[in-house]
């Protein structure tokens, strides 16, 4: 099949790649001229492990192609997705100024039927808008179909999740359109929802809000587990072995990040509301999030003397989980935030990420230098086992605080270091 691609992203990229991988042949279009000239040569504008090896492959063999060229892409492909962003607005809710922009695209150049795929993250009445959206600029009314079929990779882990998904959901009433998603969709082995274009839509923010409330949920519970001296880490992985509960997404740490969680349960709060059906556990998790990088700085006041002024803070991690470059809505930068506010001088550290003035180091050695205490703030692997005795010869306390529960405590704390996680005992 001849597919296309609009928005060449986290998800864009990772979805090309894989239907090039399954032997279609794709094209990707962005407005960004500097990822299509990167993506052009092989190049991937973002980290995300395992997806280089695979674009230098089908960049090589032509089985995937990027172009600016929205009128030729449009016309030479019949089946189109989007996949731009839908960022969070002020108001809270989804916006869909990319999508729209997107679909009157289409309209404008379409010459034959499509079949538009909506793999963004959208509200529950896109697709409906998405189909005004492109007949309002046809000059001659010619026949399409939209699809929702949200995607439900993590960052990461992008590739793996793409070529090995939980489940497919295609939301669509074209009989049409639904032959031609079953048949790109024949090669995966795992169930597939065929449904509605508005349930499609409303899975994907229940899924990602579902989530989100698993992670607010044994946040707040650490906090209790904290003040009783209980392992949170325990208690989720007893809590886990239950089949009803499972046992993921029930990681104690500095709350939830990244370009999906926050918007998406922010953006299906705002379409409750605008129902006058508030959704209050979705307000408590938002609430629980917004204050768990706090229980940390309380931690780190208390135990560095009362405040945190003109404490040097080594913070390791800037990305909002590990394997990723992406700092979006990052807990580590909303730490950096608070101490910044309690004037702490800050020193930081990522393996991929770099921010201009952030007082970044290349290595954690210098970052942890004449540091107070060494803050983990990210996942990453390359945290998780230091040479913790050499650290401490260079910083001016033994303090970490650990927002992640990454490290081992007790072998720090036979080192001599002082530690805190998040009810990490
Ligand atoms: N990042 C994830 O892990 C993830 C996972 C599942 C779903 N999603 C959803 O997928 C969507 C995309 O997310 P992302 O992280 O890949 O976003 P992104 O910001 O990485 O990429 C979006 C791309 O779209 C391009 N773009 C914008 N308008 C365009 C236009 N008119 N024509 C062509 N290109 C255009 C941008 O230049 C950008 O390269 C969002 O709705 C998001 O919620 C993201
Ligand atoms: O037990 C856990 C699991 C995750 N997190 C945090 O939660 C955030 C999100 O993590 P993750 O879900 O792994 O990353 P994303 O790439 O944001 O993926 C989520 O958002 C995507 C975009 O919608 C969806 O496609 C995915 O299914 C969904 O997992 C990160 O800050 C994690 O550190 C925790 O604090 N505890």
């Amino acid at each position: 099949m001849k597919i296309l691609i609009v928005g060449t992203g986290y998800v864009g990229t990772t979805t090309g790649l894989v239907f090039s991988e399954m032997g279609h042949q794709v094209t990707g279009l962005d407005l960004d001229d500097n990822k299509i000239q990167a993506l052009k040569s092989g190049k991937l504008h973002f980290f995300e492990p395992g997806l280089d090896d695979l674009l230098s492959k089908h960049v090589a063999s032509n089985q995937i192609t990027f172009t600016k060229d929205a009128e030729t892409a449009i016309k030479e492909n019949q089946v189109i997705f989007i996949c731009v962003g839908t960022p969070q607005g002020a108001d809270g809710s989804a916006d869909l100024i990319y999508v729209k922009n997107v679909a009157e695209t289409i309209g404008t150049y379409m010459n034959q039927y499509k079949v538009i795929v909506t793999k963004s993250t959208v509200p529950v009445g896109t697709a409906d808008l998405v189909s005004q959206w492109v007949s309002g600029k046809q000059t001659t009314p010619l026949p399409f179909d939209v699809v929702s079929n949200p995607e439900f990779l993590r960052e990461g882990s992008a590739l793996h999740d793409a070529l090995n998904p939980d489940r497919i959901v295609i939301g669509t009433t074209s009989e049409t359109a639904r032959k031609v998603m079953r048949e790109l969709y024949q090669p995966f082995n795992c169930p597939i929802l065929e449904t509605n274009p508005k349930a499609s839509e409303m899975i994907k923010y229940a899924s990602n809000s579902f989530l989100a409330t698993k992670i607010s949920f044994i946040n707040e519970l650490a906090r209790l587990c904290d003040a009783l001296t209980i392992n949170v880490n325990d208690v989720s992985t007893g809590m886990g072995f239950d089949h009803r509960i499972g046992p993921h997404f029930l990681r104690a740490g500095m709350g939830y990040g990244g370009s999906c969680f926050p918007k998406d349960v922010s953006a299906l709060i705002k379409t409750a509301k605008d129902h006058n059906l508030p959704l209050s556990i979705l307000e408590s998790v938002v609430n629980v999030n917004a204050e768990q990088p706090l229980f940390l700085i309380n931690k780190m006041k208390s135990t560095l003397g009362g405040d945190l002024k003109n404490k040097t803070i080594a913070v390791l991690g800037l990305a909002f989980k590990a394997n990723t470059d992406d700092t979006r809505e990052s807990p580590s930068l909303v730490l950096i935030n608070h101490l910044t506010e309690e004037q702490a001088e800050i020193r930081t550290h990522d393996p991929v990420v770099k921010i201009k003035d952030l007082n970044q180091f290349n290595t954690i050695e210098e970052t942890a230098s004449g540091a107070d205490a060494i803050v983990i703030g990210t996942d990453w692997n390359d945290y998780r086992d230091l040479n913790w005795e050499r650290l401490k010869s260079l910083m001016k306390q033994p303090f970490i605080f650990d927002g992640r529960n990454l490290v081992d405590k007790e072998k720090v704390e036979n080192l001599g270091f002082y530690y805190v996680g998040v009810a990490n005992y």
